[in-house]
């Protein structure tokens, strides 16, 4: 009961698994050598090749299993629906006599042209067991190709319309996007995002929109990619000694302290060094995390009931959590204060303190009049939204990557003549263009979040559907992103699928078939931030070290938080990549050769006399 009560209350956008490790567990989770055998679900490249060579036939017949599997599931699906049990028993007068007819022989397309424009939207009816063994959007998939681009669920007294027709989404989210709130997201974020941009209502939102979007200026974002490779340098240690000890890694909690050490500095200047600590703010942002995510499974709102969240262990520690929060924003806040008074700069469009190029620093300097609280939601709500789905996007990212070694391979080619062994800079991001794609496509295929929330705030029409005020939507991004009806081969990791001259694939440009950053004016304010930031990740990393899925690690299966997570972690094998030898000229500079330079495991390279500093 409780799979289906979590949908009747939460949104599936919140919905996760309990038992999920990376959050309960702050340690670094660099898991023990687990090479004895190689069952699970993942093949194992060819290590010597470094995942570059061919596919092995090793490869084929994992990948067949898988599909195997997919084509099982997705069977056992169809035939539960095909059996009815999802379908509403339609009782009243028309579907009635509409049965009556088919009985007596009416033909069925008479009856459909006869009941044309009835404008019922079709329904189906929520299930126990669909949501409880996978993740809430895979059943969705399976009923939106039965029921098609709009279709009412219902769990119990409770509905929801389910969209995934792109011209749908677009009329929500774009063309009348002020019919629309955020519904039953607004109520569960409040505790923890207040008023801040994602939950907020249309007077604040607007207001606060147009103060914090001009903080994500370009020159701002420039200066940020010199922080995404200082951040991403740290993880680059951190695999080094998981290589050198044989240990693999579990890549999922990485990237989620990756993300977090730079979103922490990006927004308000803070350095939570979670690569490296475990300090006591760190512990309380994911005590909080984990509270959002909980409440979103939980039939009873136990956090509201007034002597319960007082004297309950668990509230009491989220409310300690929340309190140092907000006491170390008060600090940032009260220090960027007295930063803005010494400094002469003078603001303007785009202002930037080299010392601190953060967002609270820009908003204080430009004089916003708000209240702290305010302020605090806001602040808030960036480190929320900007965190976990990029530590998603990379997760998922290298999943792929780690199943298609043919584009991790053109991936590496295009590092290695772009970058060589420098950091990325701003320049760097045009012509990584194939990086560009990797990640156009891993969001294409793990949609963060999966699904987009609304409530309608007046009576609307949805294509031909009539619908009331008070409608809770859910516009499931996943189904447009692997509807058939506009992709080839929808379910193929594919980069090559977006041309590299090419626009940039955006919601605009796909007609609202992919809306990676969402679309209209509640759009994501972060979504170049967030590209790069996976861009200069993604490159720093691959052109560094092979990823293989480590041998015996348990299969990675999806379950659902704010974003899409894998139930038990993604383990992996860091090998250090060998580069080619170095020959040098006569006329070239020495430099100073490092002791923990990256790149150096082969052994032409390591007697060369020559090393390149990556600049860590
Ligand atoms: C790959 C990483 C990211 C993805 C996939 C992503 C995705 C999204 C999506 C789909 C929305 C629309 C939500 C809706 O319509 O209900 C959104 C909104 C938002 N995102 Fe992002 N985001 C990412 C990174 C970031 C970053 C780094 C920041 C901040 C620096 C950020 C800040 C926001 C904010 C403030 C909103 C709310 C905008 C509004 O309502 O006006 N996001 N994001």
């Amino acid at each position: 009961m409780e799979a289906h009560l979590s949908l009747l209350h939460f949104p599936p956008l919140l919905t996760r698994s309990h038992g999920k490790k990376v959050f309960n567990n702050t340690r670094l989770k660099l898991t023990s050598t687990a090479r004895i055998n190689g069952y699970g679900c993942f093949p194992i490249s060819c290590s010597s090749l470094n995942g570059r060579g061919p596919e092995t036939s090793e490869d084929d017949g994992v990948k067949g299993v898988e599909r195997l599997l997919e084509e099982k599931r997705r069977a056992e699906m169809s035939a539960r629906i095909a059996s009815g049990e999802f379908t509403v028993d339609e009782s009243g007068f028309l579907p009635l006599l509409k049965r009556g007819l088919l009985n007596l022989g009416v033909s069925s397309e008479f009856l459909e042209f006869l009941w044309k424009g009835e404008g019922k939207i079709p329904i189906a009816k929520g299930s126990v067991d669909s949501v409880r063994r996978q993740a809430f959007f895979i059943p969705l998939y399976e009923l939106f190709l039965t029921y098609g681009g709009v279709f009412r669920l219902v769990f119990g007294p409770k509905s929801f319309l389910i969209v995934s027709d792109p011209s749908v989404a677009k009329h929500i989210l774009k063309d009348n996007s002020k019919a629309y709130s955020k519904g039953i997201l607004a109520e569960i974020l409040e505790f923890v995002m207040g008023k801040g941009l994602i939950p907020a209502g249309f007077e604040v939102w607007r207001v606060r929109r147009r103060a914090i979007v001009p903080a994500l200026h370009q020159k701002y974002v420039a200066a940020m990619i010199n922080l995404f490779g200082e951040a991403t340098n740290r993880l680059c240690k951190k695999l080094d000694v998981a290589a050198s000890d044989g240990e693999d890694a579990e890549m999922e909690s990485l990237f989620s302290r990756l993300t977090l050490d730079v979103i922490g500095k990006a927004v308000f200047n803070y350095d939570f060094d979670s690569l490296t600590n475990d300090t006591g703010i760190v512990e309380a942002v994911y005590t909080v995390l984990r509270e959002a995510e909980d409440r979103s499974v939980s039939p009873i709102p136990t956090w509201n009931i007034p002597i319960w969240k007082d004297i309950s262990p668990r509230q009491r520690k989220v409310n300690v959590s929340l309190k140092l929060i907000n006491d170390t924003l008060d600090e940032l806040i009260a220090v960027c204060k007295r930063l803005i008074e010494q400094e002469e700069l003078q603001f303007h469009e785009e202002y930037m303190n080299d010392q601190d190029p953060s967002i609270l620093h820009f908003l204080l300097a430009s004089g916003d009049d708000v209240s702290s609280k305010q302020l605090r939601d806001d602040l808030m709500t960036l480190l929320i939204a900007g965190h976990e789905t990029s530590a998603a996007v990379l997760t998922w990212t290298f999943y792929l990557l780690a199943k298609e070694p043919r584009v991790m391979s053109k991936l590496q080619d295009e590092v290695d003549s772009v970058l060589g062994d420098r950091l990325p800079t701003i320049e760097d991001m045009k012509k990584l263009k194939y990086a560009t794609r990797v990640i156009n496509e891993s969001l294409r295929l793990y949609p963060q979040p999966p699904v987009l929330i609304r409530r309608s705030l007046e009576d609307d029409v949805l294509g031909k559907y009539p619908i009331k005020r008070g409608e809770d939507i859910f516009i499931s991004v996943w189904n447009l992103h692997h509807s058939p009806n506009h992709w080839v081969d929808a379910d193929t990791f594919n980069p090559e699928r977006w041309p590299l001259d090419g626009p940039n694939p955006n919601e605009t440009n796909q007609n609202f078939s992919y809306l990676p950053f969402g679309g209209g004016p509640r759009k994501c304010i972060g979504d170049m931030f967030a590209t790069f930031e996976t861009v200069v990740a993604l490159v720093m990393l691959v052109r560094r070290f092979n990823f293989q899925m480590a041998l015996g690690a348990p299969p990675v299966d999806m379950t659902t938080g704010a974003t899409i997570h894998t139930t038990e972690g993604l383990h992996m094998t860091v090998t250090r990549r060998t580069k080619p030898p170095i020959i040098p000229k006569l006329d070239m500079e020495m430099l100073q050769v490092e002791s923990d330079a990256p790149v150096t495991s082969s052994p032409a390279a390591a007697a060369a006399p020559i090393g390149i500093s990556q600049g860590d």
